[in-house]
């Protein structure tokens, strides 16, 4: 440990248990959930082209190499971001600089301050690479794109909303209640797929009835993310929860309900 790090550590503590900290700490839970919660209808407008000034498909004109650097620049720095502050020697060293109750709600806060740089920032790409003419089609792929993200809300509330956007440790903090150790479970999704959360992302993103390159380039750089954080989350999983995890991922897919691998 540093010197710095020494004295940091020692500060956090005796300021974690002060009654002003547990204060200014629920608020900052408050301020950072509702920063995630504009961020993410944000990016169902961004998504979908719908409601919100700026989607996948508007925003500067920029030659085709330059937009495509940009927009994956962006979407590495969300993903470093959010693969190196989730893991568990990360956080074991970051909690001796932040205090451990506001913890998980900076890293929603700075996961969400990434994404809305990168819709701020995102470049189009507006070669048309598929565009469903069928209106009855084009109905049922958006309705299939909402069923995704319905899929991804529900499965938060399931495995428990508050816990994954920090509310519930500033919450627990603000009472004087211990934090509880995470728990293993296999609520409703979770008994036919491991990662009904990230499923969701990839309908969502993939069901477009106009698909545009932008759009393409998102999807699947977001999936291949997406397979990569799974292989880092489980690793993590099989860490904490042991043979139950492992057990679980011999019985239950990854992603698609009826293939055991994947
Ligand atoms: C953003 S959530 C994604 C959960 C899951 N990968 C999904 O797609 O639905 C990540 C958090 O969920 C936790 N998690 C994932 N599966 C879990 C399970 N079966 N039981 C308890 N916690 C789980 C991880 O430890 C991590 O903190």
């Amino acid at each position: 440990m540093t010197q710095i790090d020494h004295q940091l550590h020692s500060i956090g503590p005796g300021l974690a248990g002060s009654r002003v900290f547990k204060f200014i700490a629920f608020l900052y839970g408050i301020a950072a959930y509702l920063v995630f919660f504009v961020t993410i209808l944000y990016a169902i407008g961004f998504v979908m082209g719908l409601v919100v000034p700026k989607t996948i498909d508007t925003g500067t004109d920029t030659p085709t190499a330059e937009a495509v650097i940009i927009n994956l620049l962006l979407m590495s720095l969300f993903a470093i971001q959010h693969s190196v502050m989730a893991r568990q020697q990360f956080k074991a060293w970051w909690t001796q600089v932040i205090p451990k109750p506001v913890e998980r709600s900076t890293y929603v806060l700075l996961a969400s301050l990434s994404l809305l740089l990168l819709f701020w920032q995102w470049r189009p790409l507006p070669t048309v690479i598929w565009n469903v003419a069928n209106p009855d089609l084009a109905v049922t792929i958006v309705t299939l794109s909402l069923a995704g993200w319905v899929l991804v809300f529900t499965s938060t509330f399931i495995i428990n909303h508050f816990e994954l956007f920090g509310l519930h440790q500033v919450t627990n903090h603000l009472v004087g209640k211990e934090p509880t150790p995470p728990r293993f479970k296999t609520p409703l999704f979770y008994k036919f797929v491991r990662h009904p959360i990230y499923l969701g992302f990839i309908i969502a993103f993939w069901a477009a009835p106009v698909m545009t390159a932008g759009h393409l380039l998102f999807a699947a750089v977001t999936t291949i993310y997406i397979f990569v954080g799974i292989a880092l989350e489980e690793h993590d999983l099989v860490d904490l929860f042991g043979d139950d995890y492992r057990q679980y991922k011999q019985r239950v897919s990854m992603l698609i309900p009826w293939r055991r691998s994947v």
